[in-house]
């Protein structure tokens, strides 16, 4: 079935399924948010023809709604502001009368200005591993198996995700570089994550100190589209700490930020750069023309800019959006999903209903 041959085209989707058939994926309009492949929603749509053993003729009965939450993963290497970042975070939403709740990640933590509902070190701690005469782990082997054991244990992350009513996590991730860029165990996380219908955005953060230079900026974009790439989640890039800079600074920041690539041309003169012009130019002809990495400017001072990066993050995974949905919605189709007898999911069907410009939350649709 197509999506524009049938009556199903104009029906309202719940995304509470399961299974694939059609990705659609969701453009966000933004350029900081980017989605290297479609993760959500996945819909599966019912041949008409083949439905009838599908269909539910009991839906008060049966319906059985999955309840969507949501969450950030912070990522970004050590010091580049992950925890000052939630704690900003759990302020701002405090104060607008929301609830955020963070599950602190980091073995190796020692001090968190905010409150958490689950912290890994109940698990494992990073001591625990390093001082294991059998292990003979140092402090990044050991934090890796710190990461590993949490992802044998994911009984224990589920227990503490369950303790609260609301449905919005923020993940306080350790600053060890390579658990994003290559080795498995975060995607592993995520995997669960999304099997635990959590949508998850990855927000990845740079310290504005290290954006001052060309190459350094296309450093850190390296290392941020790495982590886009393996992760395979919607991903926020934010340069942090951008309280700290002077007007000169901030304006040489925001040239970055445009990815004006004639930076490059202003620091010919250096030595490394003279002998890897060639090299870098093409890299960075390659984010200017494709867009694969952008950033926005984080600035904890500042409370609209706070407001603005949460909004860009809340798009990327829909938040809000089912909560719009909520409205009394008429003559409900409950579909359910069978293989070898099991339910297997479930699609939530409305009426065509007009929409208004105003519902569009800046989505594109692009169906694949
Ligand atoms: N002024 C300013 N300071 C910041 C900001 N973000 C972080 N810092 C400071 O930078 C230092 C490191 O910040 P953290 O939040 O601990 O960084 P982190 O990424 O969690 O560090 P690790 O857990 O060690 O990887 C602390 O002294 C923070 O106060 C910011 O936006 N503005």
């Amino acid at each position: 079935m197509s999506l524009d041959d049938t009556s199903f085209t104009s029906l309202f989707l719940t995304p509470f399924i399961l299974d694939t058939a059609y990705d659609i994926t969701l453009l966000h309009c933004h350029p900081a948010v980017l989605f290297p492949r479609p993760t959500f929603p996945k819909l599966l749509f019912a041949e008409p023809s083949s439905s009838s053993s599908f269909l539910n003729p009991n839906l008060e009965q049966n319906l059985w709604i999955i309840k969507m939450r949501y969450a950030q993963l912070i990522m970004g290497p050590a010091g580049s502001g992950k925890s000052s970042y939630c704690s900003t975070i759990v302020n701002h939403c405090k104060a607008i009368g929301r609830n955020v709740y963070v599950i602190n990640l980091d073995p190796a933590a020692e001090y968190f200005e905010y409150d958490v509902i689950g912290d890994i070190r109940e698990l494992i701690s990073l001591d625990d591993v390093t001082e294991d005469e059998d292990l003979l782990l140092g402090p990044n082997g050991g934090l890796v198996y710190c990461l590993q054991h949490l992802i044998e244990n994911l009984d224990w992350l589920d227990e503490k995700l369950g303790c609260v009513e609301d449905d919005y996590f923020l993940f306080d991730c350790p600053g060890q570089i390579e658990l994003y860029t290559h080795l498995p165990v975060m995607k592993s996380l995520i995997k669960q994550l999304d099997n635990w219908n959590i949508r998850t955005c990855g927000v990845f953060l740079l310290d504005a100190h290290y954006m001052n230079e060309a190459t350094k900026f296309f450093s850190g974009a390296l290392v941020a589209l790495s982590a886009m790439i393996t992760l395979e989640i919607p991903h926020v890039n934010l340069v942090t700490k951008m309280d700290l800079l002077n007007e000169h600074d901030r304006n040489a920041v925001q040239r970055f930020l445009d990815m004006d690539t004639d930076l490059l041309r202003e620091e010919e003169d250096e030595p490394w750069l003279r002998k890897h012009l060639k090299l870098t130019k093409a890299i960075s002809t390659l984010f200017e023309d494709y867009s694969y990495v952008s950033f926005l400017a984080f600035d904890r001072t500042d409370e609209d800019c706070i407001g603005e990066t949460l909004m860009i993050i809340d798009n990327s995974i829909q938040y809000g959006e089912d909560l719009e949905h909520k409205e009394p919605m008429v003559n409900i189709q409950n579909i359910h999903f069978c293989h070898n007898g099991e339910t297997q999911g479930f699609l939530l069907l409305q009426e065509p209903v007009e929409r208004e410009a105003s519902d569009d939350y800046g989505m594109a649709d692009e169906v694949s």
